[in-house]
């Protein structure tokens, strides 16, 4: 099976190479077109725009910083809308939200093409190993095609119906997951100034109900001040932002992802964007 693939940062390039450890052929694209040569060395072939990796592949994934850059991508000149027809499919793997998600499907269906969200959970190391949570909605038929590729990309493929639902829950997912590393850092720091190891406090949550693989991986490396991208902190205080925005308009109060949200915003002012969300602890740490 051909899939395209446009977007090569932390997720995409990791995508890649898994989807062509595991036989795929793959065509690849990236804005700054020299992070293809890695990808090339796997074994990828590079198109010089997504028009051209659109028109070579049935079916092309995105996996795109956030809704600019999603939107820049298909509806931009060269973008995918000039080559997508009917039979062959897009699927965007970005986080963006349900109206980014529900625009770039209304335009690629009414070029006959066919379309499917297909945010992710998981990060860096799940996506090199294929066990990341697919979130799709929009065209089951795509989904049913593209389910030997999402088998290799995921452990789990969720389809939720309409498009827009999996942007909406993948949304929540990483509301839930920013509140816990903002509470968490709190805790390390509340550890810390009251006079406690705070790495007794790691043992201790380990050990009981809210033991869970995000404080396990990322609690030593913060004790450290070690913060390398899996998931760049900008990325998680975008989700937050549009969690935010989501629950705006469905009346729900959210007083704590709002405190969260102001955590990693904090953080960016510090200069913290590119680093790992987990470094939302050191404007913790330093609230002023
Ligand atoms: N990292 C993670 O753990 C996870 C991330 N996600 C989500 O996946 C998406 C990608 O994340 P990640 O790989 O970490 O992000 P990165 O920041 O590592 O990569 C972003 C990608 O988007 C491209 N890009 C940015 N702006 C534009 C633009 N205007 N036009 C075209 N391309 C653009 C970048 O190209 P260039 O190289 O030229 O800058 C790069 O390929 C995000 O939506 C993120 O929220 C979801 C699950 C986990
Ligand atoms: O979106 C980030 C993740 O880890 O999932």
């Amino acid at each position: 099976m051909e899939v395209g693939f446009l977007g090569l940062g932390i997720m995409g390039k990791a995508i890649s190479v898994n989807l062509l450890k595991n036989g795929f052929k793959v065509t690849v694209w990236n804005r700054t077109l020299s992070k293809c040569d890695e990808l090339v060395a796997h074994g990828a072939t590079v198109g010089e725009t997504p028009a051209e990796v659109v028109k070579k592949c049935k079916i092309t994934i995105g996996m795109l910083a956030d809704p600019p850059a999603a939107l820049s991508v298909v509806f931009d000149k060269s973008g995918v809308l000039e080559q997508i027809c009917p039979g062959k499919g897009y699927i965007d793997m970005s986080t963006v939200d349900p109206e980014t998600s529900t625009k770039i499907s209304q335009a690629i269906t009414s070029k006959g093409g066919h379309f499917l969200e297909a945010p992710v959970s998981g990060s860096k190391q799940p996506a090199e190993t294929g066990q990341l949570v697919i979130l799709s909605a929009g065209e089951k038929a795509l989904y049913d095609e593209a389910i030997p590729a999402l088998n290799v990309i995921g452990k789990k493929a969720f389809f939720l119906g309409q498009v827009g639902n999996g942007a909406k829950m993948k949304l929540i997912v990483n509301m839930i997951m920013g509140c816990m590393m903002n509470t968490f850092s709190e805790g390390l720091v509340l550890a810390e100034k009251s006079g406690l190891d705070p790495r007794t406090l790691l043992d201790a949550l380990e050990l009981g109900a809210i033991a869970n693989p995000m404080f396990k991986g990322k609690g030593p490396a913060m004790l450290q001040s070690t913060y390398t991208p899996a998931f760049p902190l900008k990325h998680q205080q975008k989700d937050l932002r549009l969690a935010l925005a989501l629950g705006d308009e469905n009346a729900v109060s959210m007083p704590i992802a709002a405190a969260a949200n102001e955590a990693f915003k904090k953080a960016r002012s510090l200069g913290l964007g590119d680093h790992d969300f987990s470094a939302v602890y050191e404007a913790v740490k330093n609230p002023k």
